[in-house]
C-alpha cells in the first residue's frame, strides 16, 4: 500500500475528511503545511482537529510544516468571524510566537512517542526532523511591496477575492470588512506558493473554515506553476454543544497548554463530553488502531453509563498532549475528586476497603498546586468571613453573590455544606469546596 494511500485511509476511516481538491491515493503529494494564527498563547482543542490530518501525513513519512502567522496575524483573518479582530501589540503576538512555538515543538515529540505506544502502522519510521515550525514573517520581512503586488496581483482575479464566504458574510454584516482583512486571503496564498517554491509543499489542510484561503493558494500556484499538482484537504470544524465552532473568537477554546488548562481539567473536558461528540472525537483525536476504536464503542454501546469511550477519549488525548506523567496526575485527581467512597477534606477514595492509606495534606497539595482550580488562603486574608473569602478568592465576583448562595445551599466545604456566610475557614487545614458544579481545592496554609 503506498504511503499516500495509508495515509488517506487512516484519515476516511476517523472522518477528518472535509472537503479536499480532489485528493486521490494516486497524486504525488511531497509535503504538507497547516498554519495558525499566533492570536493567543497556545493552541486549543479546536486546533487539534485540524493538526490531526498533518500528524497522520508525519506519521506516514511526509514532510510537514507547521506555519506560525505572525504576519498573517497582523492583518486578521476575517472566516468565520462577524467582526474584526482587536490589533495586538507587537510584543504581544512575539510572545504568543514563541510559546506557540515551544508547544509545537513538544507537540511533536509527544505525539510520536504517543504513536509507537499505539503500534500505530508507520509506513515509514518519521524523524523529528521531518516537522518543521516556520514563521510566515520570515519570507515577507524582506519582502518589498511592489514586489508582492507584482508577482501576486496580476494572476488574481477581485470577483473571485469578493465571492469567498468569509468575505461575503462580512460585507453583508454591519461591521462591514477592513481592506487588511480582504487582502488577508492573498498573503496566505502567497505563504502556500512560497512553501511550494521552497520546500515543494503542495498540500494545505486547515478546518473547514479555511477552504476559501486554502483554495486561494491552490489557485495562485496554479496560475504561476501550470504544471504544478497542489492539493487541499479541510477536516470538520469541532463545535459546542450549541453549535459555536471551537476556539478563540467565540471564548470558549480549551486550550492546550497546560498553564492554561491543567490536566486534569482537559481530561474532565472530554469525560464530560455528550456521547456523539466522546464518539467522534475518539475517532479523530485518538491514535488507537482504527479496529480498537470499534471495540470500544460496541463495548460502551452495552452500558453507556460507564462512559467507556469517554475514559478512552480523556486519557488518550491527555496522554498524547500532555504525556504520560501529566495523565497518570490527572487520573489520580479525578479519583480524589470524583471517586466512589468517601473520604476526608472532601476527596473520595477509590476502594478505602482494601487499606490502602488515604494521601496527607503535603501530599495533597503537591498534586493540585497546579491546578487553576486550586487556591490558597494566606495570612492576610484568612480571617475573613467566608462569603468575603469566596469573593477575595474569585469564586464569586461579590460579596452578595456569594452570600445568595451559601443560604441556598450550593456551597459545601468538604462532604458538608455551609449556611452560615460568616463561617471561618479552618486555620492549617485544606478542603475541596463545591460552588455549585465548580469544584475547588482550598488551603489555607
Ligand atoms: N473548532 C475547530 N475545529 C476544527 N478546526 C479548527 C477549529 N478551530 C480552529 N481550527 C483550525 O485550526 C487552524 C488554526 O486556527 P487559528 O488558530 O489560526 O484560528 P482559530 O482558533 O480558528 O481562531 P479564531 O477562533 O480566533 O478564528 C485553522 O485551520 C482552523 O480552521
Ligand atoms: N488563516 C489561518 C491561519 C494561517 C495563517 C497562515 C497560513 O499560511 C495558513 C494558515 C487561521 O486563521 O486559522
Amino acid at each position: 500500500m503506498s504511503r499516500l494511500l495509508a495515509c488517506l485511509k487512516q484519515l476516511q476511516a476517523r472522518s477528518l475528511i472535509h472537503n479536499t481538491t480532489l485528493l486521490q491515493p494516486s497524486c504525488n503529494v511531497n509535503s504538507v503545511y497547516l498554519g495558525a494564527d499566533p492570536t493567543a498563547a497556545s493552541l486549543h482543542v479546536g486546533n487539534l482537529v485540524a493538526l490531526m490530518p498533518l500528524v497522520h501525513f508525519f506519521l506516514n513519512g511526509f514532510p510537514v510544516f507547521t506555519v506560525i502567522g505572525d504576519a498573517t496575524a497582523q492583518l486578521g483573518d476575517p472566516s468565520g468571524r462577524s467582526t474584526s479582530r482587536k490589533q495586538m501589540a507587537e510584543t504581544t503576538r512575539t510572545a504568543n510566537s514563541n510559546s506557540i512555538h515551544n508547544q509545537l515543538k513538544d507537540l511533536s515529540s509527544s505525539i510520536l512517542s504517543y504513536a509507537q505506544d499505539c503500534n500505530y502502522p508507520f509506513s515509514q519510521m518519521p524523524s523529528s526532523s521531518q516537522w518543521s515550525i516556520v514563521r510566515n514573517s520570515s519570507w515577507y520581512e524582506n519582502l518589498k511591496l511592489l514586489k508582492f503586488l507584482s508577482s501576486v496581483g496580476p494572476h488574481v482575479r477581485v470577483s473571485q477575492m469578493l465571492a469567498r464566504d468569509s468575505v461575503t458574510t462580512r460585507l453583508q454584516s454591519p461591521s462591514g470588512l477592513s481592506f487588511a482583512e480582504l487582502t488577508y486571503q492573498l498573503l496566505q496564498a502567497y505563504d502556500y506558493s512560497y512553501l511550494y517554491e521552497n520546500h515543494s509543499v503542495n498540500l494545505q489542510i486547515g478546518g473547514s473554515d479555511q477552504w476559501g484561503n486554502i483554495t486561494a493558494g491552490t489557485d495562485l500556484v496554479r496560475r504561476t506553476h501550470p504544471n504544478a499538482n497542489v492539493y487541499a484537504l479541510t477536516t470538520p470544524l469541532l463545535t459546542s454543544s450549541s453549535g459555536q465552532k471551537l476556539g478563540k473568537s467565540a471564548g470558549n477554546a480549551i486550550w492546550l497548554d497546560p498553564k492554561l488548562t491543567d490536566s486534569y481539567s482537559l481530561y474532565q473536558y472530554f469525560i464530560s463530553a455528550p456521547d456523539d461528540l466522546a464518539c467522534k472525537c475518539l475517532d479523530m483525536l485518538t491514535l488507537l488502531p482504527l479496529e480498537q476504536l470499534e471495540q470500544i464503542k460496541a463495548e460502551h454501546e452495552k452500558d453507556p453509563s460507564q462512559r467507556i469511550v469517554h475514559k478512552y477519549l480523556a486519557s488518550n488525548v491527555v496522554r498524547m498532549v500532555h504525556g504520560k506523567k501529566a495523565l497518570e496526575l490527572a487520573q489520580i485527581q479525578t479519583k480524589l475528586l470524583h471517586g466512589a467512597h468517601q473520604a476526608p477534606f472532601g476527596f473520595y477514595s477509590e476502594a478505602p476497603q482494601q487499606g490502602d492509606s488515604f494521601p496527607s495534606l503535603p501530599e495533597i497539595r503537591a498534586l493540585f498546586k497546579d491546578c487553576k482550580f486550586y487556591r490558597t488562603i494566606d495570612s492576610s486574608i484568612k480571617d475573613q468571613p467566608f462569603s468575603r473569602l469566596l469573593r477575595t478568592l474569585q469564586i464569586y465576583t461579590s460579596r452578595k453573590e456569594a452570600t445568595e448562595h451559601i443560604l441556598s445551599g450550593a456551597v459545601s466545604l468538604g462532604h458538608k455544606p455551609i449556611l452560615d456566610s460568616n463561617y471561618k475557614f479552618p486555620d492549617n487545614s485544606l478542603f475541596v469546596l463545591r460552588a455549585g458544579k465548580r469544584t475547588f481545592v482550598l488551603d489555607s496554609l
